[in-house]
């Protein structure tokens, strides 16, 4: 849980200072002032995690060049500066030499937003990343098999690109994609079965109707890694590039027994992205042993006030919840949220309202 957040030199804030209520708060703002950034700011902190960019650069304001971010999470002091010369860690004032050591005891994060609905509609490569945010937050073994999977298969497609056989080299990296890969798709395989109860669930209660949401693991190699690339290996060297691996997973979900994406109305779809939403939630708090924050963008203006309210009683009544909005039309219908505490932002700064 956070307790107050600073920002220097971040998206669109010279400087920013927020208490954070235990219960969280709602975000007011006209479009573009800087409401999502809070957001982002807060997963950055506790996950150094952006869900907008994998370019960190991006995120300093323009004309600097670093930003920074500090913040009471979890009770610890937190801080995060990027330059040019990557990331400054300290935690309690002692210097973390890299983000694993950063991450090791930080918090837990889910964050929602309207993009969601591509979890059920996009690519495979959406829904690995809502398995690799989980996963990279409930394990460190997880993390540090996707990195060295990633850089293997860089170098392995690179090879596979030049066209020319270096059979030996190829196969020193391949033995690092059984490796790595062979952990990430044990962990998904765990995952996908924690998840599965809690997504069915929170199927039920936000539709409140008999709406039977599965979730199946779909391994792009089969059970066996080696096999499925020996097997492959013509067809790598044709294509030139490496077709077989956890890099190519999915998650297949359906609902009443139909694949979601072909058949699901868009109100269905809508919740189902929320009940995978609300599933990594209840998954991180029962392994990660603590309540995440959840981060909630800009979605309560496209939901119905049933759904809305069902959402609402579905998040743990004690999680702490940072809620985006650009109007207070809905609010009245939503009982829970209009407990919370509201921040007016505006121009570069937040006042309480
Ligand atoms: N690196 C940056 N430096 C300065 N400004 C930036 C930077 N990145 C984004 N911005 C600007 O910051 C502003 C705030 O963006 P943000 O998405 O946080 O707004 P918002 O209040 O959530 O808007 P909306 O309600 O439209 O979603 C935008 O005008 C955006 O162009």
């Amino acid at each position: 849980m956070l307790s107050s957040l600073r920002l220097l030199d971040f998206r669109c804030f010279a400087s920013l200072d927020i208490e954070a209520p235990p219960a969280g708060a709602v975000l007011i703002g006209e479009n573009a002032q800087g409401k999502t950034s809070i957001l982002e700011a807060i997963c950055m902190l506790v996950r150094l995690h952006s869900p907008r960019t994998h370019r960190m650069a991006t995120l300093s304001r323009f004309g600097a060049d670093q930003f920074g971010i500090a913040g009471t999470s979890w009770s610890q002091e937190r801080r995060v500066r990027y330059s040019r010369d990557g990331f400054r860690l300290r935690v309690d004032e002692e210097k973390r030499p890299n983000q694993s050591t950063y991450l090791e005891d930080g918090g837990l994060v889910v964050w929602m937003g309207n993009e969601d609905l591509e979890l059920i509609r996009g690519s495979g490569e959406i829904r690995r990343r809502y398995l690799d945010f989980l996963g990279a937050q409930l394990d460190p073994a997880y993390r540090r098999s996707w990195s060295r999977y990633r850089r293997a298969l860089r170098a392995k497609n690179l090879l596979l690109k030049e066209g020319r056989t270096r059979d030996a080299e190829i196969a020193s990296y391949e033995e690092i994609l059984v490796e790595h890969g062979t952990v990430l798709m044990e962990i998904r395989a765990r995952l996908v079965e924690g998840l599965s109860p809690f997504a069915a669930a929170a199927q039920l209660a936000i539709s409140g109707k008999d709406e039977k949401l599965t979730l199946n693991y779909l391994p792009a190699s089969g059970p066996d890694m080696r096999q499925s690339m020996l097997q492959a290996k013509e067809r790598e060297t044709r294509l030139r590039q490496a077709v077989v691996g956890p890099h190519r997973d999915d998650l297949e979900l359906r609902i009443n027994g139909m694949p979601a994406g072909d058949f699901a109305s868009e109100g269905q779809q809508r919740t189902m992205a929320l009940a995978l939403k609300l599933a990594q939630g209840r998954l991180l708090e029962q392994r990660g042993g603590k309540l995440p924050i959840y981060l909630l963008d800009d979605i309560f203006g496209e939901l119905d006030p049933l759904r809305r309210n069902a959402l609402m009683n579905h998040l743990p009544t004690d999680a702490q919840k940072w809620i985006t909005t650009t109007h207070l039309d809905w609010l009245r219908e939503t009982q829970e949220i209009s407990k919370l505490a509201r921040l007016v932002i505006s121009q570069g700064s937040a006042k309480t309202q």
